[in-house]
């Protein structure tokens, strides 16, 4: 697979599939994201979800360092810090607040803020804000939504994550609006607590094909 080493110039053009992950023992990160990597997916999301989530960003952005890392459910400035500060190259976050964009903006890495309303995507594009993430994408209206905002909207791409699965991700994909999706499909909670790399290698070649189907 071709690796991402750079700051790329869209966040939304290095997968197809941005793997959405929760570490909860810091061993498995290393693991985790080199099997992503063997099945052909190159970027990450780790949430800040747990107790081990900065550890394992530090861990993933030493002994990983070809894969493109971003840190996930970033709701402060500080944290947004801090995930910089561990090794993150570009960050999330599941909404936005004024607050929140200034964080962003100050840290200075790439990031992909959540929105969900159209009052949402305009405060995005107020800021030059050209790619957001839509979260929850199927609760609030998946492809119809986004279907709807691009004629208002045209200045936005998004990643839409939240209850996205290899059966709808295409159907997302083949919107002009959309550049990737996000999920946590590719990395079952069991399958990390039992090490089952291989497994997750499969689901991540599975996923990393969904742009040529
Ligand atoms: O918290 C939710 C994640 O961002 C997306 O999770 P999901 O792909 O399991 O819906
Ligand atoms: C929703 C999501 O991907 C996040 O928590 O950043």
């Amino acid at each position: 697979m071709s690796a991402v080493q750079a700051t790329p110039s869209s966040l939304l053009d290095i997968s197809p599939v941005v793997p959405v992950v929760v570490v909860e023992d810091v061993s498995s990160a290393v693991p985790l994201a080199r099997a992503l990597l063997a099945g052909g997916i190159g970027v990450i999301e780790v949430t800040l979800r747990s107790p081990v989530a900065l550890d394992a960003i530090r861990a993933i952005a030493q002994e990983v360092p070809e894969m493109f890392l971003g840190a996930g459910t970033v709701c402060s400035g500080q944290q947004a810090a801090d995930s910089a500060e561990a090794g993150a190259k570009f960050l999330v976050s599941p909404g936005s607040s004024d607050r929140l964009l200034d964080g962003f903006e100050k840290v200075g890495l790439p990031f992909l803020a959540g929105c969900a309303t159209p009052s949402d995507m305009i405060r995005l594009i107020e800021r030059g804000v050209t790619e957001a993430k839509l979260f929850p994408a199927t609760v609030v209206g998946g492809t119809a939504l986004l279907k709807a905002v691009s004629s208002p909207l045209p200045q936005l791409r998004f990643c839409p994550t939240g209850g996205i699965t290899p059966a709808t991700a295409p159907d997302f994909l083949a919107l002009p609006n959309v550049g990737c999706v996000g999920g946590t499909w590719l990395t079952p909670r069991q399958a990390v607590k039992d090490g089952d790399w291989q497994q997750i290698t499969e689901l991540a070649a599975g996923a990393s094909k969904l742009r040529d189907n």
